[in-house]
């Protein structure tokens, strides 16, 4: 096997991600993401059982997607301090990606090598730091005990008051794994934001005003069948933290392009 080969198979098992053991298997992994017909076990996992205020329970048109809401998923007085921590501190980029410019502001942190190419765009996570370790490390105990894989990566979304969106979008899931895991802390001091889901067949949706310190879970089959975005209403200023189950090298492996990983064997 090549080099690179090895590289990313050390990473897979470094990652304590039981999910991947080679190239090859992400590559099937990638082929399969979009496949239905699977049974909950067979998408979640057997250990996983639904949890928080559930929007979407996975039996729901035997689609496999779970959206779940937990209010209360940090203190507010840590949610605060995160929040005013984070807005002054953060080195905050307005990117512009396929559509156009972004109508907010992100920053991107995770384990090394947790590439993420989303519209256009191919972000190298930032390390993380102290301000973020504990929620990170709180994110992925609780996520964790549910079954659920582990978060490797977090998009920071800067939403300034009374401005900042993020239309009608599926996330991309080529990055994550056999269960893709989005979960989005809101950290929002002065008020709530709406939070919108539209599911693509029936345009059913579901509106959620999403409280400060709150999570929003999205998991499974989620970004296959529901499209979500943030409205630009009268708002306030709101910064979230989209935790993603990236698989550290996942999207080098898919490019062939192992280049930079020899210095994790
Ligand atoms: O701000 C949020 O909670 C969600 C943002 C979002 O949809 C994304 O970053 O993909
Ligand atoms: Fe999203």
């Amino acid at each position: 096997m090549a080099r690179g080969g090895q590289a990313i198979r050390s990473l897979m098992a470094s990652s304590g991600a039981r999910w991947w053991k080679d190239k090859n298997t992400l590559m099937k992994r990638k082929m399969s993401s979009l496949e239905e017909g699977e049974s909950v076990e067979q998408v979640f996992g057997k250990d996983f059982k639904p949890f928080g205020d559930v929007l979407v329970h996975p039996n729901e048109n035997g689609e496999n997607c779970f959206i779940t809401y937990l209010p209360k998923f940090m203190q507010p007085r840590a949610a605060t301090e995160l929040f005013e921590h984070l807005r002054d501190n953060v080195e905050w980029r307005r990117e512009e990606d396929s559509v156009g410019v972004q109508e907010r502001l992100t920053a991107y942190f995770g384990d090394p090598h947790c590439t993420f190419a989303y519209v256009g765009l191919r972000l190298t996570p930032q390390p993380w730091t102290g301000s973020l370790l504990p929620i990170k490390n709180h994110v992925n105990s609780f996520f964790t005990s549910h079954g659920l894989p582990p978060l490797t990566a977090c998009l920071l979304n800067n939403y300034e008051q009374g401005a900042g969106r993020i239309v009608w979008h599926h996330d991309e899931v080529r990055a994550h794994g056999s269960c893709p895991l989005v979960v989005s802390i809101t950290l929002s001091p002065d008020g709530n934001r709406l939070f919108e889901f539209r599911h693509v067949a029936s345009k059913r949706q579901v509106s959620l005003p999403v409280l400060h310190g709150s999570a929003v879970v999205m998991a499974g089959r989620t970004q296959l069948h529901w499209q979500h975005r943030l409205p630009c209403t009268p708002s306030p200023h709101r910064i979230s933290l989209t935790f993603r189950s990236i698989v550290p090298g996942y999207e080098e492996g898919l490019l062939g392009s192992l280049k930079g990983m020899d210095d994790c064997q």
